[in-house]
């Protein structure tokens, strides 16, 4: 395999400076050097990509993958180590990098592509083409300084997938594009994958990494964590915020026994000794889909109160909402409660997939006001090898079966 990038023993170091504002600096001139500290974003980045590699770097906000991807671009200099690249480079790293705001779109097509290295034959030869997938035809003659975030990527990653490149960087961007040009830019970055081209972007996209990777590297404060299988490294990276949401919970768990909402009466309810089960009451926190699942908790109230009832919500860790309902919903009649009560919640399969959950509790009026609350009070996680995208795990049955008889055996595939 040919390697056509190596970072060897990379690091970059940024200066700070402690004066924000021009006239700050102009009145600490003297003093400027002092007022600087430096802040290394990268350490010591070992990296060796064959040709038709496709990585993917992540890591949390501030991590270092923009600047890595710069420095692989060769659009920074690392502060130590070096970067060698083999073949035609083409980078979308900052929204309208590489265009001028006076220009129009036409003249930066032209501009832009001899940057990345076209001549001007070959741009008049693709330059329908680049419009084309753009889809901007219409405002090819405005300057691109009035143009939306959406048109600029719109230009730039056409421009970018013409000029024929073996090496392409793409930093978030795409992501400003509306959903229609997004799946266009996936596409074109499927068959650049399937034509051998390397590709490494940065994203916060997860699922797009598992799908579109061959290979992941996750950053954290500027260290390399992991450099390997893109689900390895996703796993990491959610255990970690697992973790973030972990102490978050602890945060609220503190915060629960006055967690007490009333309307305009006061009504004083307590939810405590939450508990993730089996569904058969044993604390768990790891799940297999499908496997039994269960919450407990107590709901205390100082006073008799006839009307209410007790919601249950589950969110992964993008904070969508999974499941949610709550006892009146299940149809169950609670007596009267003064004093405490111990609920639990038993289910006879979970069907999520693979990530982090989030469990809130609340007791409320039937239709009515908050009485307590008791928001991401315990996470558990599910565990699957088998990948799967959206929000549940659904068992399958998959048959392929020919439609001309005789032709081929059916093929047949079962998920639990
Ligand atoms: N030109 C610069 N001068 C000073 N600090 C910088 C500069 N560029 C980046 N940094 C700092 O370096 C660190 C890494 O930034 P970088 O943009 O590479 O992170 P990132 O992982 O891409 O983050 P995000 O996911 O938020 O885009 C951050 O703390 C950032 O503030």
């Amino acid at each position: 395999m040919t390697t056509v990038i190596r970072v060897s023993d990379v690091s970059k170091k940024f200066a700070i400076n402690a004066n924000k504002s021009l006239k700050e600096r102009l009145i600490n001139a003297r003093t400027t050097k002092q007022n600087k500290s430096e802040f290394w974003a990268l350490r010591d980045i070992d990296l060796e990509i064959a040709a038709g590699t496709s990585m993917g770097l992540i890591g949390h906000n501030g991590s270092g993958k923009s600047t890595l991807l710069k420095v692989i671009g060769g659009i920074l200099s690392p502060t130590d180590g070096y970067v060698e690249r083999r073949g035609r480079l083409a980078a979308l790293l900052e929204l309208g990098a590489g265009f001028h705001g006076d220009l129009t779109g036409r003249e930066n097509v032209y501009l832009n592509a001899s940057i990345l290295g076209l001549s001007r034959a070959d741009t008049d030869k693709y330059f329908d083409s680049i419009v084309d997938f753009s889809g901007i035809e219409e405002f090819l003659d405005t300057q691109v300084k009035f143009y939306s975030s959406g048109m600029y990527v719109r230009l730039a990653f056409s421009v970018a997938v013409h000029v024929d490149p073996e090496i392409l960087l793409i930093d978030e961007v795409l992501a400003v594009g509306d959903e229609a040009f997004q799946r266009k830019c996936l596409d074109k970055i499927r068959s650049f994958m399937r034509e051998g081209r390397t590709i490494i972007f940065v994203t916060h996209a997860l699922d797009l990494v598992r799908d579109l990777c061959s290979r992941a590297v996750l950053l954290d404060h500027g260290v390399m964590q992991y450099d390997g299988a893109p689900t390895q490294a996703i796993r990491m990276i959610r255990d970690a915020w697992n973790e973030e949401a972990e102490v978050e919970a602890e945060q609220a768990a503190a915060r629960a026994d006055d967690t007490v909402t009333g309307a305009a009466t006061y009504t004083p309810m307590r939810i405590s000794d939450v508990v993730i089960t089996d569904g058969a009451g044993q604390p768990k926190d790891t799940f297999s889909p499908g496997e039994p699942f269960g919450v407990e908790c107590t709901v205390t109230s100082d006073r008799r109160v006839t009307d209410w009832a007790v919601g249950i919500k589950i969110e992964n860790h993008m904070d969508q909402n999974c499941y949610a309902s709550n006892t009146h919903l299940m149809n169950l009649q609670l007596e009267p409660i003064e004093g405490s009560r111990r609920v639990s919640f038993s289910y006879g399969s979970i069907p999520l997939i693979d990530g982090g959950y989030h469990v809130s509790l609340a007791a409320h009026g039937v239709n009515g006001p908050h009485y307590a609350r008791a928001a991401r009070i315990k996470n558990f996680k599910i565990v699957d090898s088998e990948w799967q995208d959206g929000l549940v795990r659904m068992p399958a049955q998959v048959q392929v079966r020919p439609v001309e008889a005789g032709a081929a055996r059916a093929a047949t595939a079962e998920t639990r």
